[in-house]
């Protein structure tokens, strides 16, 4: 039995994480680590429905609510998967978690990390991830892979400065001894190895 873990995925719109999520559900299922994949803003019926408005083009919000939208989404993900889930003995794997509001609501839209803390410590009381992938990529490089195929949702329409602000909010965070940064302009062997033996890491501290 390995004890439950709380890892969590990072990065600027188009880096690559989502990419990298099978193979994490493998690596994991490989290892009989029963684990759960979820995802922020999301993650339960009243979370996706914020997350349709969050994302929406068509919502207009100040930036206090936005950023309490979001820690709304997070109570209710927090208190109905991520929680009972780590109770339960399982792994949870989160596509974004609270980092991205210190990225995206503070260095992105310039809502002081002060207030954001605040609704850190009121929602997650003390709950941090054990691991955060931050999958690091210049931002002309991640609008390149997203140019390709994707219709751009209300942050990923975003000008290049916004992105270069939230990337450097996510370096700077990442001082952090739960982060590995991984360098996501690499091609996806080279990622994986990297993220291969981050889990490794986490299993044999486990
Ligand atoms: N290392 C990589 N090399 C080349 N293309 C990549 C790489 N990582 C992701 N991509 C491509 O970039 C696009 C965005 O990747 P995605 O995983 O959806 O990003 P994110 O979830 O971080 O927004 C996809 O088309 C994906 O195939
Ligand atoms: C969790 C979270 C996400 N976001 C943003 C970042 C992303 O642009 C968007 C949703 O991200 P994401 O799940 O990466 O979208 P996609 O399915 O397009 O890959 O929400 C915030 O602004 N603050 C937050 O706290």
């Amino acid at each position: 039995m390995h004890p439950a873990r709380f890892i969590t995925l990072e990065g600027i719109d188009g880096a690559g994480k989502s990419s990298h999520l099978e193979f994490i559900r493998q690596w994991l299922q490989a290892r009989d680590i029963s684990a759960v994949f979820t995802r922020e803003p999301g993650g339960t019926p009243l979370g996706e429905a914020l997350r349709g408005l969050l994302l929406s083009v068509e919502t207009e919000a100040s930036l206090d609510t936005e950023t309490l939208l979001m820690f709304a989404a997070r109570q209710e993900h927090l208190d109905r998967v991520i929680r009972p889930a780590l109770a339960a003995g399982q792994w949870v794997v989160s596509d974004r978690f609270t980092d991205a509001t210190f990225a995206y609501q503070g260095g992105g839209r310039g809502v002081p990390d002060s207030r954001i803390a605040v609704l850190e410590q009121w929602v997650q009381q003390g709950l941090q991830p054990d691991l955060t992938l931050l999958f690091d990529v210049a931002p002309d490089v991640a609008a390149a892979r997203m140019a390709t195929h994707r219709t751009l949702d209300r942050f990923e329409r975003e000008q290049a400065a916004f992105h270069a602000r939230v990337r450097d909010a996510y370096l700077a965070r990442a001082t952090a001894p739960r982060f590995a940064v991984i360098d996501s302009g690499r091609d996806f062997d080279a990622i994986r190895a990297d993220i291969a033996s981050r889990l490794q890491r986490l299993v044999e501290q486990a």
